[in-house]
């Protein structure tokens, strides 16, 4: 039985690259999709928001000297991107997905509108939040927290390179240690960037939990899902 009847999970999109220096990775977006099988198979329903850094992240061509807006919505076009791709992969695994974007590109994907993402929810299909927000100046956690808590999602998986937050950040602490749990109010204190802080504020003021696994570790998102001890919680 799994533990939660609704997830909105927040894939990496650095993580798509697998091994390769830039963009989508054929097997890697393959086995995140089985991983996400796994879970609709077990009666969750199963909404995505996909980052974009494998591609394009706004603050990179902000610090390039680009308008930062205008990088941003590039950043946002790149989840697009990422989206069509996740979405399609899905189809290729026998898997029903729609796609919904943030941002209008009509003959490309069609709008987000949120009862019709409930709909498709409450139909059993994967619904794939493209575009972030929509708004320059936020990240796709920003927009996980949003449409979780737009979609009634009982928790924000984040799946990312790091199997859970962390003192501070292990790619640079080597003696940085892993939380089993921690509250969102020592999470923003302490400044603990796995999720930016818009994000965090959002899910706190929600009473949405968050929960940060590795998507590297091969069953993790079904072990999460079932309510087994993987990754960190982050609590109200
Ligand atoms: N306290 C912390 N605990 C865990 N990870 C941390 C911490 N501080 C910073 N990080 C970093 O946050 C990263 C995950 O967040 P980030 O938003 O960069 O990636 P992502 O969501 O996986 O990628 P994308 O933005 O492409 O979707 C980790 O790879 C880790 O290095
Ligand atoms: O609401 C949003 C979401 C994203 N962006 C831009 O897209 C890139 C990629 O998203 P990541 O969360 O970093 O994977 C991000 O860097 C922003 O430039 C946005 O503007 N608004």
């Amino acid at each position: 039985m799994p533990a939660y009847k609704r997830i909105l999970l927040k894939l990496s999109g650095e993580a798509l690259m697998g091994d390769d220096a830039y963009g989508i990775n054929r097997a890697t977006i393959v086995r995140m999709v089985r991983e996400v099988a796994e879970v609709t198979q077990l009666g969750c329903e199963v909404a995505v928001v996909i980052g974009g850094g494998n591609i394009f992240r706004g603050v990179a061509g902000g610090a390039g000297g680009m308008d930062r807006a205008t990088a941003d919505y590039m950043g946002m076009m790149a989840t697009v991107m990422n989206a069509l791709a996740l979405g399609d992969t899905m189809r290729q695994e026998g898997m029903t997905a729609r796609v919904m974007s943030a941002i209008a590109i009509d003959q490309v994907v069609e709008p987000y509108v949120r009862p019709k993402a409930l709909q498709y929810l409450e139909e059993g299909k994967v619904v794939i939040f493209a575009g972030g927000t929509g708004n320059p100046f936020f990240t796709t956690d920003t927009a996980a927290a949003l449409r979780g808590a737009e979609i009634g999602a009982q928790v924000v998986l984040k799946a990312t390179k790091v199997d859970g937050v962390y003192t501070a950040d292990p790619k640079k602490d080597p003696t940085a240690t892993r939380y089993a749990s921690v509250s969102f109010d020592e999470a923003i204190a302490r400044n603990l960037q796995v999720l930016d802080a818009t994000a965090f504020a959002l899910c706190r003021d929600q009473k949405l939990p968050i929960k940060v696994f590795s998507i590297f570790k091969e069953g993790a998102l079904k072990r999460v899902v079932l309510g087994e001890d993987e990754g960190t919680l982050v609590h109200v």
